[in-house]
């Protein structure tokens, strides 16, 4: 399978005594919407972290597209890949263009190609009437929507995105998730995290729940569901598994 494959993954941070993955696996075919999901501290951002290479994993593995991300393999992985953290990677005080060029820039794209592509995804994401404001005067859903801009101006056959539509106003996750099935719809791969089951089931067709550094359950929402006959949602399916404990 040339897909998302996890094999494995251990982790504990420094100054942990807990793991916080302890032999993690998973696998997502490739052209799929995936959905990773958990409770708070499953483990997933570090999953995520490992995967596009920020994190290093103890021990295990993983491989994109057939690509092993490793140290020989960083740079065609950063090509492959593009990320939307959970926290605004965007400068403060520079414009929306300005964030954007310099990203641009960093992938080897410059001059009028890349303003055109800027100004492109500005107006498809109903930024464009604020392309030269700075980030900092933006609300909460600009800068999200700003964000998965700067993670596809090199067009990833891969885009991981952390928490994508936590906080956002409904109109703002409307087009950020017509966004994601339009970009998947063009061939590429999505891979997401997501606290919002409602959302999971309607746009993953296929999820890993993770619950304490440990794979728990994979499949297709919509089969999960039925297997289970006292589940009639996604987020039951979630209980099921997980349990009504806080993690916390
Ligand atoms: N840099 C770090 N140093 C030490 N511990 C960390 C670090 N990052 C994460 N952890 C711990 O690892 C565990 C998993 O965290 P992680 O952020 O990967 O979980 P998550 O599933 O993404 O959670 P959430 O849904 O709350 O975002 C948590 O207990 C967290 O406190």
């Amino acid at each position: 399978m040339s897909g998302i494959v996890v094999k494995n993954l251990c982790k504990t941070y420094k100054g942990s005594i807990e793991p916080t993955l302890k032999g993690l696996s998973f696998q997502f075919r490739e052209g799929g919407i995936a959905g990773l999901l958990g409770p708070n501290g499953a483990g997933k951002t570090t999953t995520i972290s490992i995967l596009c290479g920020i994190t290093r994993a103890d021990s295990g593995s993983v491989t994109i597209f057939g690509t092993p991300q490793d140290a020989a393999h960083r740079e065609a992985i950063k090509h492959i890949i593009g990320i939307v953290p959970q926290q605004i990677a965007l400068y403060p005080q520079l414009s929306a263009v300005q964030n954007l060029t310099y990203f641009g820039n960093l992938y080897g794209f410059k001059g009028k190609a890349l303003q055109e592509k800027i100004m492109y995804y500005l107006e498809l994401f109903g930024l464009a009437h604020s392309a030269d404001k700075e980030i900092y005067k933006y609300s909460g859903g600009m800068k999200r929507r700003a964000n998965i801009i700067a993670a596809i101006l090199h067009d990833p056959r891969l885009l991981i995105l952390d928490e994508p539509t936590a906080g956002v106003d409904v109109q703002s996750r409307n087009l950020i998730l017509q966004f994601l099935k339009d970009y998947n719809a063009r061939g590429a791969s999505i891979l997401y995290t997501s606290h919002l089951l409602e959302e999971a089931q309607s746009i993953c067709e296929e999820i890993a729940i993770v619950d304490n550094g440990k794979m728990i359950v994979h499949g297709n929402p919509n089969e999960l569901i039925l297997k289970h006959s006292q589940c009639s949602n996604l987020e039951d399916v979630f209980l099921h598994y997980t349990g009504e404990a806080l993690r916390d």
